[in-house]
């Protein structure tokens, strides 16, 4: 399965962030997002998920499972009724997998809302391959994890895509995926590119 996207335009809020987004990754690959703060990565990546309608081109949420900044877990729920709830949504049975991915088994029976920052963070990323779904689009996924538990998260991405999965990821830091290839969004600033209704823009640049 290849993931294409042409000419896809993405805002945020009644702006425009990101015009003309073309690129394609394929079965195996990842594709890691850089760009300065403000770039328009996770205006990229919500994009993709469906969660904002990309306002020319074309996305197909369907395919994707979103590991957001936000962890999105039911505070009052335990780590395991948090993950088999999960599970069920999208039909898959078996949680065992995750839970020894992300060193889970201890957590299982806690509260979500009383874990600490990173094993939140690592409950969150455990949905990603209960959702069975092909494309993961992660947004810092890293952020509050210690470093075993970065290897670990490189580890299950990294058998993500020997699956045949793949991966869009905003990221500062190098996860060692095999062969992952970058893409910088700058280059698809809306404010670079001429504006169609603008009969001055080209003149100005
Ligand atoms: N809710 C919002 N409404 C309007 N504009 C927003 C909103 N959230 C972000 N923006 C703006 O959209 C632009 C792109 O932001 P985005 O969060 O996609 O950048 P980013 O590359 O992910 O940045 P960072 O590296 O800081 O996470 C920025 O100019 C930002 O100020």
């Amino acid at each position: 399965m290849t993931l294409t996207i042409t000419d896809l335009s993405c805002r945020r809020g009644e702006t425009t962030v990101l015009h003309g987004v073309t690129f394609a990754v394929g079965a195996g690959e990842a594709l890691v997002l850089r760009g300065a703060n403000g770039a328009g990565k996770t205006t990229l990546l919500r994009t993709l998920a469906g969660l904002t309608p990309p306002m020319t081109g074309s996305v197909v949420p369907d395919l994707c499972a979103y590991a957001a900044h936000a962890d999105g877990l039911k505070g009052q729920l335990t780590v395991a009724e948090n993950l088999t709830f999960w599970a069920h949504v999208f039909g898959t049975r078996d949680i065992a997998p995750a839970v020894v991915a992300f060193d889970l088994a201890p957590l299982l029976s806690r509260r979500v809302a009383d874990l600490s920052a990173g094993q939140k963070r690592r409950a969150a990323l455990a949905r990603l391959p209960l959702t069975g779904r092909p494309v993961w689009l992660l947004d810092e996924p890293t952020v509050s994890l210690d470093a075993d538990n970065v290897a670990r998260f490189a580890a299950a991405a990294g058998a993500h895509l020997a699956g045949g999965g793949s991966a869009v990821i905003a990221t500062h830091i190098d996860l060692g995926l095999p062969g992952a290839a970058t893409l910088d969004v700058s280059r698809f600033a809306a404010s670079h590119a001429p504006d169609a209704h603008d009969p001055f823009a080209e003149a100005v640049e």
